[in-house]
């Protein structure tokens, strides 16, 4: 798996028919930045969103932010000229939505493997990354998931998928409990990350932190995002309290001291350290730094 360190934290849709908001899509300091070409865009459109988010790719710098794309999917006519273009354009990230088996991942990196050889990029050098928005989806979603080297992660959709169960979505969100929990074990297993779905509700800030700390909690490295009034929320959730921040600077001391000794494993009042406490403590620091929280001499800064 293309196993990185990159936070993704927040994935951001952009309409891939809307200019402005593709123009400005760089402002907001999102981990990703994720084009829309499929349900945000319509059938009319298709061929110009293609174009234009092309052109944007071409002309606008987009500073650290990782640049995704969703295209079409393999049941439409649109999806080969999409993965043409945005392989051309030197995309990091194709997102195939709706995604229900590993042969249709293979089907998208043979596609994805052409485009690179005809557009002189390096093969191999675009990454790839599933939606599941389907019961059939997330029964095979560590195949899904498992599926390319190039994969680095998947990601639930619940609009599609609720559709799907025959259900819709609830404010305790009980009818994604088992897909939630499916698609986090499939991630974590192929060693890739793990999205939560969109929260539609941009009226509902307090429902959408309750979600947002929920699927911290589970352990999902972020979530897909409509709006630019959601990324502060996702970002403060994930940020380190100043007490997680000291713990993991004194986990890495009592390591160090430890590997100064020999050993793997030591002590900190009465609690033992050992290497996945060191790499939550590593997890730690790295949130740490994102949300700028450490001042020059590691000291937490208070917000
Ligand atoms: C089930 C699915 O498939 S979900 C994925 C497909 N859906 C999408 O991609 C929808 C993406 N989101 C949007 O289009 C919009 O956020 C909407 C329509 C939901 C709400 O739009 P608005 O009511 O304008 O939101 P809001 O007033 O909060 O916008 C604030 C600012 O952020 C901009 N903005 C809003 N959404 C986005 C976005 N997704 N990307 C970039 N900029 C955005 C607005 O243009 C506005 O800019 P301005 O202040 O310069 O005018
Ligand atoms: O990927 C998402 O969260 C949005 C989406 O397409 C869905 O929920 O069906
Ligand atoms: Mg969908």
């Amino acid at each position: 798996m293309a196993a990185d360190e990159r936070l993704r934290r927040t994935m951001m849709f952009v309409p891939g028919n809307n200019p402005g908001l593709i123009k400005d899509a760089g402002i907001f300091g999102v981990d990703s930045i994720m084009f829309d070409l499929e349900d945000a865009v319509s059938m009319t459109e298709k061929d110009s969103a293609r174009y234009l988010v092309y052109e944007a790719l071409q002309t606008f710098d987009y500073g650290n932010a990782e640049l995704v794309v969703r295209i079409n999917g393999l049941d439409t006519p649109f999806y080969e000229n999409d993965i043409k273009a945005m392989v051309k354009a030197g995309i990091d990230v194709i997102r195939l939505p709706k995604t229900e088996s590993a042969e249709m991942i293979h089907q998208l990196e043979k596609l994805v493997e052409d485009a690179e050889k005809e557009f002189g990029r390096e093969v191999g050098s675009t990454n790839l990354m599933a939606a599941i928005e389907s019961a059939m989806g997330v029964v095979n979603a560590y195949e899904i998931a498992s599926a390319s080297d190039r994969m680095i992660g998947i990601a639930l959709s619940a609009e599609d998928y609720t559709t799907d169960m025959k259900t819709h979505r609830y404010p305790d969100g009980k009818e994604l409990e088992y897909a939630r929990n499916a698609i986090l074990h499939a991630a974590r297993a192929a060693k890739i990350a793990a999205f939560d779905t969109v929260f539609t509700n941009l009226d509902d800030m307090e429902g959408f932190v309750r979600e947002t700390e929920y699927i911290k909690q589970l352990g999902f490295d972020g979530k897909s995002l409509i709006n630019p009034r959601q990324v502060a929320p996702v970002n403060k959730v994930y940020a380190p309290t100043q007490k997680e921040v000291l713990n993991a600077q004194n986990v890495m001391a009592a390591i160090e001291e430890a590997k100064r000794k020999g050993s793997g494993v030591i002590a900190m009042n009465g609690q033992m350290v050992d290497r996945p406490v060191v790499l939550r403590a590593e997890r730690v620091m790295k949130l740490a730094k994102a949300n700028n929280l450490l001042d020059a001499e590691g000291n937490y800064i208070e917000k």
